[in-house]
């Protein structure tokens, strides 16, 4: 059986709070964008996992997965599996890549075994492998609140827009980037923000993490810049970077973006 985790970008980011389990509260919006992994299991006599496409750093024993798989195993009577991962989702990117392949291998272990769990109990194995890890679960747009972890569903559709992603060859730990940081608490939630005029966004909605890390790798400013500069109504790091996306209309010129060296996504 096969799924296909998505990625996602952040759209605002604010950091309120340092917590005394030593994660931060934050506040975000998650969207859901079409740059998939393939994620499959096949019933076998033992546990296994390879990936092919992009190198993933790691052990095997380290891959989301494969801590997802043991996870269920010690709640559920499942069979030993081989777990195939084509990695299409540029990693270190601020995208959710490793947090999606866990989510979704959760998805297709309870499809497969029929294991019967509510979207609850999902969420619940999701959130011990990561903060971020619980959005894939139904991976639609939400508000995010404390660890990232917590959701309000919202109305947002960008479909009548274009959005571009741009990967500079920077990979940004998560750690590194929370350690850059001070937090502060905010005026107004992203979840009232998010409903103001999407022309208005760069006005109010910022991502916390930007700052430290354009001092440190002024490349990422200059791919924000760039963005602007060619017409973009939005743009932003994605999470902890390194990526940039761009909203743009759909009748947008972008041809002096592509001539870049980035790679480059339409999401
Ligand atoms: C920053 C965000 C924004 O959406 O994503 P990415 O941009 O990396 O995709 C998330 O908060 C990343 O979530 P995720 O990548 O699942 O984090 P985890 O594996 O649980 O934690 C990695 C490390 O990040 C820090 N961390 C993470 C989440 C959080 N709310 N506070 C934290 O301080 C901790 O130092 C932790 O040890
Ligand atoms: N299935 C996976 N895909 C990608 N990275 C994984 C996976 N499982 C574990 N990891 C580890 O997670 C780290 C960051 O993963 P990733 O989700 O790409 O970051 P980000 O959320 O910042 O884009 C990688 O460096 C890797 O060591």
């Amino acid at each position: 059986m096969i799924n296909f985790p998505n990625a996602k970008i952040n759209i605002g980011l604010n950091i309120t709070e340092r917590r005394p389990d030593g994660y931060h509260n934050l506040e975000t919006i998650f969207y859901p964008v079409k740059i998939n992994d393939a994620l499959e299991i096949i019933e076998s006599d033992k546990l296994s996992f390879e990936s092919s496409g992009l190198d993933i750093p790691g052990r095997m024993e380290d891959n989301l997965c494969v801590k997802g798989y043991y996870l269920i195993k010690k709640d559920f009577d499942v069979p030993p599996v081989k777990i195939h991962l084509h990695k299409n989702i540029p990693i270190g990117a601020g995208l959710g890549g490793g947090s999606a392949d866990a989510a979704f291998f959760i998805r297709l272990m309870n499809e497969k075994f029929e294991l019967d769990m509510t979207i609850d109990q999902q969420l619940d194995y999701a959130r011990k492998l990561g903060a971020d890890c619980a959005f894939f679960i139904e991976s639609k747009p939400v508000f995010a609140f404390e660890k990232g972890d917590e959701f309000e569903s919202i109305k947002l559709d960008l479909s009548s827009y274009e959005i571009v992603l741009v990967m500079p060859n920077i990979h940004i730990s998560t750690s590194e980037a929370y350690s850059g940081v001070k937090p502060a608490m905010v005026r107004q939630s992203l979840l009232e923000l998010i409903y103001e005029p999407i022309g208005e966004w760069k006005n109010f909605i910022k991502n916390d993490f930007e700052n430290n890390i354009f001092k440190n790798h002024v490349e990422i400013r200059g791919v924000k810049a760039a963005l602007y500069e060619a017409g973009a109504i939005y743009a932003s790091m994605s999470g902890s970077g390194a990526s940039v996306f761009g909203i743009f209309a759909k009748t947008s010129d972008l041809s002096a973006l592509e001539h870049d060296n980035q790679v480059f996504y339409h999401i």
